[in-house]
């Protein structure tokens, strides 16, 4: 990542089931200089997780020593467990101008906006109907009926945080709204206010590399 950068937080939520997880997947599929904020845990893992991947996965008394030791940039408690987001890592990614990508929930949002109102950007992905979200968590088959009893009926809930974000992406058509949070991420990236060293480093006599914000490769198709 170019220092000429201020790098961006992207952040996305929505209710459990509504398709977060799989749109973060492919941006991180296609922009490969964002860096995912890979969060602390005391869920257990699901068939296939792994430690260090999807979570660092740790228990409770860890948790709260971390807690303790001010270790997180965020931290919520999210259907019964502990979640939370390394505060050294948020740190060095805007250190360094790097995007960062979180999956993380409304109260996590509302925490990093706080600290981070200059960096943060907010993404809300809406289920098609309440319904649909039921079908999914039930069709992804990775939790127990009552693990999904409870994340439905916290929904709603969730569901009336939409208003706190900067976007609202309705994810009926996956490639649809995947095209919406493209679109996002680049405009964010392009503001201004995250290239204003990159202009000063030219008009200083300097040159400048435009960081290829599309797929690998996109820099040259338009040459
Ligand atoms: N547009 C879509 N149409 C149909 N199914 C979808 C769509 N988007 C995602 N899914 C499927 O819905 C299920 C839930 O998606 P995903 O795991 O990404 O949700 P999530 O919001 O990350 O949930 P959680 O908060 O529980 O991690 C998955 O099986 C996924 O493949
Ligand atoms: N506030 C935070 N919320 C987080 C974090 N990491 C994940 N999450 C959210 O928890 C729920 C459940 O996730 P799941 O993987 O158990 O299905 C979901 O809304 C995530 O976005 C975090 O670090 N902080």
């Amino acid at each position: 990542m170019s220092s000429d950068y201020k790098g961006l937080l992207l952040v996305v939520s929505s209710p459990s089931g509504a398709g977060k997880t799989t749109l973060c997947r492919r941006l991180r599929d296609e922009f490969a200089q964002i860096q995912f904020s890979v969060s602390y845990t005391t869920r257990s893992p699901r068939p296939g997780e792994v430690h260090g991947r999807e979570y660092f996965f740790v228990d409770r008394d860890a948790f709260t020593a971390m807690v303790a030791r001010d270790e997180f940039a965020e931290y919520a408690l999210v259907h019964g467990n502990n979640y939370g987001t390394s505060a050294s890592l948020v740190r060095e990614a805007l250190a360094s101008g790097t995007d960062l990508l979180f999956d993380i929930d409304f109260q996590g949002g509302r925490q990093l906006r706080r600290c981070f109102p200059a960096d943060v950007v907010l993404v809300f992905i809406l289920p098609p109907s309440l319904g649909e979200l039921q079908r999914r968590l039930q069709a992804r088959n990775t939790d127990a009926p009552e693990v999904i009893e409870r994340r439905l009926r916290v929904a709603r809930d969730e569901l009336s945080h939409y208003a706190e974000y900067d976007y609202v992406i309705v994810n009926d058509d996956l490639n649809r709204a995947y095209a919406a949070l493209r679109a996002i991420y680049i405009a964010e990236s392009h503001r201004c206010a995250r290239q204003r060293s990159a202009a000063e480093a030219v008009l200083s006599g300097q040159q400048v590399l435009g960081i290829a914000r599309g797929a690998i490769g996109d820099d040259k198709e338009g040459l």
